[in-house]
């Protein structure tokens, strides 16, 4: 009988550790942080203190902070690791992994400057491998803590999806598949911007009719993006649009989200992110946004207003003035 795959987890935050867990239970798997204080926390301590606090994490969970060690550990490899610092770190480890190794993207943003999904990041970076991703409504504590959810594996081959859904599922973890891999990975990188408003119109109290407007409103201009560039529509209403767009503006847990409340109550955005200790991807995805919204002839009121508050151009307070007062069009032209 053949040995079960090795999962390779690359990135040692929140939700690489909480994807390394799921994984631990169904297969040997290792994870890399670049901290080695990280690593001798899962191994010696079996959690990740600085990310899921007194969570345990499986004891079967190995980590290292030695790339070459990961690389040589990957039949699969998941990468953890936020969309700005992807290219540089999969670029220690390239070389070095087997070629038919399989790249599963976990981020949820765009590369800045060049405007990149995080999996055609991974293709630039490790060309010929199998790419897909895994995405869905996942506030990493919740997944860690046991708590019943699902998620996409989203890959255009479908043997490889089929190979990789049973080592990240679990009773109470289920994991479909998408062959939309464009459309899945737009659903996740889309809804931090939305989050970012919900979290503003959680600061401001402006009331749940706003905040319902805002979420519908932002399912539309995610999903008129998507389209624009080749999506199907209909992978925007699933788990990995609508299910993660409500996790993400309602979650207390969500970054995202907590980052549009800190803006609410006067922070810049540079203090807003030091408070949070985390990433908050949709603080840089919204102005590069704008510039695929921009390529593709896309209006995205919602995404600008974020990225206007983001950049310091405009306050929370100003921009809900400004989303009330965009002329609405016909409902279903989503315009
Ligand atoms: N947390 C969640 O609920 C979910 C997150 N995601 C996505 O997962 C991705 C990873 O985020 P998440 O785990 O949440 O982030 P966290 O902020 O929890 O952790 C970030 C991790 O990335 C590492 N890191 C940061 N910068 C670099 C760098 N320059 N080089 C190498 N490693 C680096 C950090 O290392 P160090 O500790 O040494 O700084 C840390 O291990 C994001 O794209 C996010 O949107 C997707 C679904 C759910
Ligand atoms: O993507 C997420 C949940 O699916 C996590 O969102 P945050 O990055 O806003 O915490």
């Amino acid at each position: 009988m053949s040995r079960s795959l090795r999962v390779a987890v690359l990135g040692g935050g929140s939700w690489g550790t909480s994807v390394a867990a799921l994984a631990a239970r169904n297969t040997p798997t290792l994870i890399w942080a670049r901290d080695s204080a990280t690593a001798d926390d899962i191994n010696n301590n079996h959690r990740n203190s600085r990310y899921l606090g007194d969570t345990p994490l499986p004891d079967a969970l190995r980590a290292t902070s030695d790339v070459a060690e990961l690389a040589d550990f990957a039949d699969v490899l998941a990468v953890g690791i936020p969309s700005h610092a992807m290219r540089e770190t999969l670029g220690r480890i390239a070389d070095e992994l087997r070629p038919w190794v399989p790249a599963i993207s976990l981020a949820k943003g765009l590369e800045p400057g060049t405007r990149r999904r995080p999996t055609e990041v991974i293709a630039d970076c490790l060309p010929g491998h199998p790419v897909g991703l895994l995405a869905g409504p996942n506030i990493a504590g919740e997944i860690a803590e046991g708590k019943a959810a699902a998620a996409v594996i989203a890959t255009k081959d479908e043997r490889v999806a089929t190979a990789l859904q049973p080592l990240f599922t679990s009773k109470v973890f289920r994991v479909y598949r998408n062959d939309d891999v464009l459309g899945c990975e737009l659903g996740g990188i889309l809804k931090n911007i939305v989050a970012i408003a919900s979290g503003m119109a959680e600061g401001l109290d402006v009331g749940d009719n706003t905040r319902a407007m805002v979420l519908s409103r932002g399912l539309a201009e995610m999903t008129r993006l998507g389209e624009a560039m080749g999506a199907n529509p209909r992978s925007f209403a699933g788990l990995t649009g609508m299910g993660d767009l409500i996790a993400t503006c309602t979650s207390p847990r969500s970054r995202n989200r907590r980052l549009g409340e800190l803006l609410a109550q006067g922070k810049t955005t540079t203090e807003a992110v030091e408070a949070l200790g985390q990433v908050a991807e949709g603080a840089k995805t919204a102005p590069t946004v704008l510039e695929l919204a921009t390529e593709f002839g896309v209006r995205m009121p919602i995404a600008e207003t974020v990225a206007a508050v983001v950049m310091g151009q405009m306050t929370p307070a100003d921009a809900y003035r400004g989303l009330r007062q965009v002329t609405p069009g016909t409902e279903t032209d989503m315009g």
